[in-house]
């Protein structure tokens, strides 16, 4: 779908295009749609962005605690998003060791208990290995820094699944 596609959607489709593009909060997608029309892929990336941003800190929050634990309850129970199951097995996270998995459950538990949102990276931009490390390292950062760098990740993984769903301008050319 080109951007003319997006522009042209009423609202309904537009948000059950689009919805998931944050995990679990199609009201942003929703709040968006009154930006139309969008120059381009950029301007629509952006306008989630500006609205993400404007948001006070309690909803940037709330937009993380919508995002499932890595390798957690709903990837065991099979109730994860599409897109959140593709992109954690992409990253092996639905193949983890016993002690890896027991490893990964602690760290988000323990980053839950300190911070009250969970841990969010975008799995597609890493591996596992990494993904371990990060979330070892960010539990000793302070609140604020974890609550923007979270929101940083959900930026990117907005960015890879609206990419899917909208051709850019870079991909029109092709
Ligand atoms: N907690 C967390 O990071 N979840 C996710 N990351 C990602 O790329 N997809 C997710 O569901």
């Amino acid at each position: 779908m080109d951007i003319a596609a997006v522009n042209a959607l009423p609202y309904e489709d537009f948000v059950n295009i689009l919805g998931n593009v944050v995990e679990k909060c199609p009201i942003i997608t929703a709040a968006v749609w009154s930006r139309r029309p969008f120059v381009n892929f950029t301007a629509l990336e952006a306008a989630i962005s500006e609205f993400i941003d404007e948001l006070p800190e309690s909803g940037k929050e709330g937009i993380l605690r919508c995002h499932p634990d890595l390798a957690g309850r709903d990837l065991r129970g099979g109730t994860l998003t599409r897109e959140s199951r593709e992109e954690q097995a992409g990253a092996g996270m639905d193949a983890l060791s016993s002690a890896e998995a027991s490893s990964v459950a602690r760290l988000n538990e323990e980053y839950k208990e300190r911070f009250g949102f969970p841990f969010v990276i975008c799995a597609r931009m890493t591996d596992k290995a990494n993904i371990l490390r990060q979330l070892s390292e960010r539990c000793r950062n302070e609140r604020a820094a974890e609550r923007a760098r979270g929101i940083e990740e959900v930026k990117k993984i907005c960015r890879l699944r609206l990419q899917a769903l909208v051709l850019s301008e870079a991909s029109n050319k092709l």
